[in-house]
């Protein structure tokens, strides 16, 4: 049977990141992608240059058309810009059947760009993250939601417990943008009081573009495949891994990852660069 996914995302031009990260990240894990846009942004590996939101209107007529049609597994959200469509992706949701939803709380890309209007944010928590069988913010986004800063593990267990209590079933506090570590530690923690870390080394690269967006896409087509939370994490943990170590030096900034780098590797994992710690 064919898996499904869905992402509700904003467009990347320069492919790297955005609703383009996604679908590629999809057709990798062998899942079938759909997508509905939120936004197109003019962007390259340098910065983005323009940012043109969607009409409400439109994304409630393309998730219509994917839900009436479509049994999907799995959906992921990622750039969302602004309140109103927040609103609409909620309300349209809540109107059919559910599935595991990924929420990937974009705020900012890597060249400071905001993809996220700061009257968005209370919608963010309010409508959508209870909705999220699992919240995947990055230590900036996680500041901004829990409130508080991040400057070690111990702060991002405090801020993944009060994400936590949000509504979230689980949290996937992401650690790429720790100082205080040469390691790449992600802090899994679910309603179910399951927590685990997954670390793996740093890679020393500039070419990350779209990570975040990649992350939550590998997880979003495992779980569409019906694997359990807890093994869609660390699956896309090493496809992940494998995308940033063989990241693509293409454009004059930040090169996209190799979206296919775990596929050539016989979609395996290699214990040589990932080491997942179970507590
Ligand atoms: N330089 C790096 N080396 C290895 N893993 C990294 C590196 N940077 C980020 N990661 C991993 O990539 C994933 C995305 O993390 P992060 O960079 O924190 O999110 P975002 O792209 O949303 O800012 C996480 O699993 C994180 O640990
Ligand atoms: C259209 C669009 N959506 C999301 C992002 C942010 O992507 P992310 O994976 O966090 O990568 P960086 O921007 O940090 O490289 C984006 N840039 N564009």
């Amino acid at each position: 049977m064919t898996s499904i996914a869905l992402t509700i995302a904003g467009s990347d031009s320069g492919g790297g990141a955005g609703i383009q990260a996604d679908l590629k990240t999809f057709q990798e894990l062998g899942t079938f992608g759909t997508s509905a846009l939120t936004a197109v942004t003019a962007q390259n590996t340098l910065g983005v240059h323009a940012v043109q939101p969607i009409d409400t209107s439109i994304v409630i007529a393309q998730l219509e058309a994917i839900l009436d049609d479509f049994t999907i597994g799995a959906a992921k959200t990622g750039m969302l810009f602004s309140a109103e469509i927040i609103e609409a992706i909620s309300d349209t949701l809540s109107r059919y059947p559910t599935f595991p939803f990924v929420i990937d709380p974009v705020m900012i890309a890597k060249g400071g760009a905001s993809l996220l209007q700061q009257a968005a944010i209370v919608a963010l928590k309010e409508r959508l993250i209870p909705m999220a069988a699992l919240l995947t913010p990055n230590i900036p986004e996680a500041e901004v939601l829990a409130e508080m800063p991040i400057t070690s593990l111990s702060h991002m267990e405090i801020a993944a417990k009060r994400l936590l209590e949000m509504g979230a079933g689980a949290v996937l506090l992401k650690g790429g943008h720790r100082e205080d570590t040469p390691f790449a530690e992600d802090l899994f923690v679910s309603a179910d009081g399951e927590r685990f870390i997954m670390k793996s080394k740093r890679i020393q690269t500039k070419d990350t573009h779209g990570t975040g967006c990649t992350f939550a896409a590998a997880i979003t087509a495992e779980l569409a495949k019906g694997a359990p939370m807890t093994e869609a994490v660390i699956t896309a943990k090493h496809f992940i891994h494998a995308a940033i170590e063989d990241g693509l030096s293409i454009g004059n900034g930040h090169g996209p990852t190799n979206h296919a780098a775990y596929r050539l590797r016989g979609n395996r994992a290699r214990k040589d660069v990932e080491l997942i710690e179970k507590r």
